[in-house]
């Protein structure tokens, strides 16, 4: 076996010269991915980036790595602070990324890391907190394969419709259940097909579309690669799926749960490669030791790193019985019940996590499954019997069901602190308390309609 090879329709940094200079393309993004999984970054004009920017980099302010959502500046990081004066950090572009954004006229992205002043790599970057499992991983001989599964909802509003109208009152775009239904994913086809396409021609290999089970749920799915490769592509997608709908006049969202029907998961699937692509974890027909140690240090970190598979306080409403996704720490073969289900065999033997919903962060999930699966590698942890039948009615482990319950096993855990660092933990638990404060001072409408009259 071999490992997957780059994929042709990237650019080479030669050939986005060659295409600058005859005037095919003459705006260039940086981007990197922040703490909620946006891409942040600027837009250059293709002339300033080759005269420039090759050579010299380009800043942005640290405080991109400490706001919130709304972009507020808030306290409690140690990285960036009104004290520090918000200077700036480095984007470290990663010339293994050029692609073309198809949907946006002579336009191509290249994805950064970022790095002090120093040159040290910001530590609390999702990407740094990614390449460090990976870099451990690689210490010990592996390679981590994965594929991410993102789940959405297309609405036929505009964004700027939809947020006019308070997210209420929005017209799905299907009427009815549209899971593996062709003749619902048609009525949805002009959006979808553009999407697939365009993330074909910005070096993605797409596998295909189908419909799920939400009034306007669809999924795109991709070919798993090696896993940095398949968190850049994941940021890629998901920004340029909200762009493309949003050219088609719709709006859609990879929210966890956006209302009391099915959610939108992101199931990630997992399995580690020795250095030159060989099988791992499958031997003569089963399942390697390896294999299973990884599946329990998976399992046995699941509560402590619940917080980078579920970020938000919207990721928990998701944890529901009988919803398909999952509540019971618990491993099936091929049971969708449990929230680790292993699938395949001999080279596609592989892990998939289906705790993660359509917010996560795919960097800080796959760092927090690699660390979790190299911790039971390290401490050769036996892997518990498979939960066979009904995981949810199991007496097995639950998932934690708030972001606070989360955020205290995470802050907490030994394992977290010393595989990810304290100066990481600190942050990803500022972070949940910067978002817990904000949920407790909101008044829902859900208090509201319960209170405004009745109460
Ligand atoms: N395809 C599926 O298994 C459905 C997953 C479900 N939508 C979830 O939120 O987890």
């Amino acid at each position: 076996m071999s490992l997957p090879k780059r994929n042709p329709r990237l650019l080479s940094l030669e050939h986005l010269k060659d295409l600058i200079r005859n005037d095919e393309v003459d705006t260039v993004v940086i981007a990197f991915t922040d703490m909620q999984g946006r891409l942040q970054g600027k837009r250059l004009h293709a002339s300033y980036f080759v005269d420039v920017v090759v050579d010299q980099g380009a800043e942005g302010c640290n405080y991109l790595l400490g706001v919130d959502v709304d972009m507020n500046t808030v306290d409690g990081y140690a990285m960036t602070s009104w004290e520090k004066g918000y200077g700036d950090m480095e984007f470290v572009l990663d010339y293994d990324t050029i692609r073309w954004l198809p949907h946006l006229p002579k336009t191509v992205l290249v994805q950064c890391d970022l790095v002090l002043a120093d040159h040290v790599a910001v530590e609390p970057a999702p990407r740094t907190i990614l390449k460090k499992q990976l870099a451990r991983a690689a210490e010990l001989g592996y390679v981590a394969l994965a594929g991410t599964e993102l789940e959405f909802i297309v609405f036929d509003d505009t964004y700027e419709s939809a947020w006019n109208a308070g997210y209420r009152g929005l017209t799905p775009s299907n009427q009815y259940n549209v899971d593996y239904s062709i003749l619902g994913t048609t009525r949805v086809e002009p959006l979808l097909r553009d999407i697939r396409n365009s993330m074909h021609a910005a070096g993605m290999v797409v596998e295909g579309a189908k419909g799920e089970c939400n009034l306007g749920q669809h999924e795109i799915g991709f070919l798993y690669d090696e896993a940095l490769v398949t968190a850049d592509n994941h940021s890629v997608y998901k920004t340029s799926a909200k762009e493309i709908a949003a050219l088609h006049g719709k709006a859609l969202t990879f929210m966890a749960k956006f209302d009391q029907r099915e959610g939108n998961s992101c199931h990630i699937h997992l399995s580690l490669r020795g250095a030159d692509g060989d099988v791992v974890f499958w031997k003569d027909g089963r399942r390697t030791p390896l294999y299973d140690h990884f599946v329990a240090g998976v399992l046995a970190t699941m509560q402590e790193f619940t917080l980078f598979y579920a970020p938000n306080v919207n990721s928990y409403k998701r944890f529901a019985d009988g919803s398909f996704a999952p509540t019971a720490v618990a491993w099936g073969l091929d049971n969708r019940t449990c929230a680790v289900r292993l699938v395949g065999h001999g080279p596609s033997a592989r892990m998939e996590n289906r705790l993660p919903g359509g917010d996560v962060n795919p960097y800080l999930a796959l760092a927090a499954m690699l660390a979790g699966g190299l911790h039971g590698i390290e401490h050769e942890l036996e892997l518990e019997d498979e939960q066979v039948g009904n995981a949810y009615t199991s007496d097995k482990p639950k998932v934690p069901r708030t972001l606070r319950a989360a955020r205290d096993a995470f802050t907490t855990s030994e394992v977290a602190r010393s595989v990810f660092g304290d100066e990481v933990v600190d942050h990803y638990t500022n972070m949940a308390d910067v978002e817990l404060a904000s949920f407790d001072s909101a008044v829902t409408d859900w208090e509201l309609r319960r209170g405004f009259e009745r109460m």
